[in-house]
């Protein structure tokens, strides 16, 4: 064994705890690196209570697409692992087709892994890939949880996806191939359609000189990666400390909250408005900026689909009537992606905002001591024009409203990462 595939082993296996996961699955696109890893990873694991899966995801988007599958499945076949080809038939012709395809990647990854009570796939991504991501977000001016770029570990509908790779250059993997006469195919669509990605790997090379090659910064991602859960960290216990939930609105202590350093206040603030309003997707911190300082001068302001109100000792953080005015769903369904509302059949009753007209009709509305603007943004029951009932805004009639995932989620999701 070379002592480059020695390396690469040890680097494989410090990834994994102690036990590493009975049934390891690995998305094998063909190309060089995760190739190496479907190698790699059946060289390092093995053992009675050990078995290794590969899936590689055909997007339909390339004819040589099948051929290189079916590649994939004998290189699987030949080494013992068992190898499924997942085909992404679903595009609907809209939206951002690399984006989509990205997304029907991986759910068709994870649905795989269900499917096969595979608790975690591992993909190929490098330190090259790594490296690319830090100048590419630092050429947007990221702060740490930019920088910290690809995570090496993160959960999808319930599967574990990991990155062992992100530490170890593309040279390092296509040595290690070549050494021991093992093929693998060149995917002509990384050449085609991720010029961003491109334009970085030719600053690479030449940044090279000043030190700065893919392995430092890969090195800078994870050091981000550390400061990132430290900040997190801190911003939960501040959470826990300065924030109440009230009917899925968030408030927050103002006098402390403007104690607290700037950087775990904006995270504090940032993390209530994503919690509120779901996707995604944060707003830019430009915006961001905007409303911490609209808050220094104690003035209210508004944040991706949020309301932030300035209300003396506290800042009340909720959903804005504007960003949900025309969402609806049917009973039993989620509304706006968080509440589910519960109460006696009734069959031509939709959920809708309360909105300004629904709210003039619920004359208790003041008791329940939440603002104005707030209670507009919340679930009502309607019947056409009639409200039936407002659970949140002091008309519950018979219904109750209930938030997806619990008020605890609001602290918990802090420290998910
Ligand atoms: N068609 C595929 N089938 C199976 N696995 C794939 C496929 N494409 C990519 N992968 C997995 O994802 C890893 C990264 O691939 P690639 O760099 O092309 O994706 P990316 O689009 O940059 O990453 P991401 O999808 O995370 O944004 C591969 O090494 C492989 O493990």
């Amino acid at each position: 064994m070379s002592q480059n595939e020695a390396e690469l082993l040890s680097v494989l296996r410090a990834q994994f705890p102690a036990q590493p996961p009975r049934r390891l699955g690995i998305a094998v696109s063909g190309g060089s690196d995760s190739i190496a890893l479907l190698h790699l990873a059946k060289r390092c694991f093995s053992g009675e209570d050990f078995q290794l899966f590969a899936a590689t995801v055909d997007h339909g988007l390339r004819p040589e697409a099948v051929a290189e599958a079916e590649w994939v499945a004998r290189v699987a076949a030949d080494i013992g692992v068992a190898h499924e080809t997942l085909i992404w038939k679903d595009w609907d012709g809209t939206g951002n087709l690399q984006d989509q395809a990205r997304r029907a990647r991986y759910s068709l990854l994870t649905e795989w892994a269900r499917r096969n009570q595979i608790e975690t796939v591992a993909l190929a991504h490098t330190a090259d890939d790594q490296a690319e991501t830090v100048l590419m977000r630092l050429g947007r001016a990221a702060g740490v949880s930019g920088l910290a770029a690809i995570p090496k570990r993160r959960m999808q509908d319930g599967v574990v996806l990991v990155r062992p790779l992100l530490g170890v250059t593309r040279a390092a993997l296509r040595e290690f191939l070549t050494a021991a006469g093992l093929g693998w195919c060149d995917d002509p669509s990384n050449e085609n359609t991720r010029y961003d990605r491109i334009k970085a790997r030719k600053a690479l090379a030449t940044l090279q000189p000043l030190g700065l090659d893919a392995q430092v910064l890969s090195e800078v991602a994870s050091n981000m990666a550390r400061a990132r859960e430290a900040l997190d960290w801190y911003t939960f216990l501040a959470a826990r400390d300065l924030a109440v939930i009230d009917a899925g609105d968030v408030m927050l202590d103002l006098r402390g909250f403007r104690t607290l350093p700037d950087e775990i206040a904006r995270r504090l603030l940032l993390h209530a408005v994503c919690w509120i309003r779901g996707g995604e997707y944060p707003p830019r911190r430009a915006a961001v900026a905007a409303v911490m300082s609209a808050l220094r001068q104690e003035k209210s302001a508004q944040l991706h689909g949020c309301l932030i109100l300035n209300r003396g000792r506290r800042v009340w953080i909720c959903r804005e009537f504007k960003a949900v005015e025309a969402a609806h769903a049917r009973l039993g369904e989620l509304w706006d992606g968080r509440w589910v509302l519960s109460g006696p059949v009734s069959a031509d009753a939709e959920i809708r905002a309360l909105g300004p007209g629904g709210l003039a009709r619920c004359p208790e509305w003041r008791n329940t001591g939440r603002p104005y603007a707030a209670l507009q943004a919340t679930p009502a029951v309607w019947r056409g024009d009639d409200l039936i009932a407002a659970p949140l805004a002091g008309m519950p009639g018979s219904w109750t409203a209930r938030l997806k995932g619990g008020e605890e989620d609001f602290y918990a999701s802090l420290l998910s990462h």
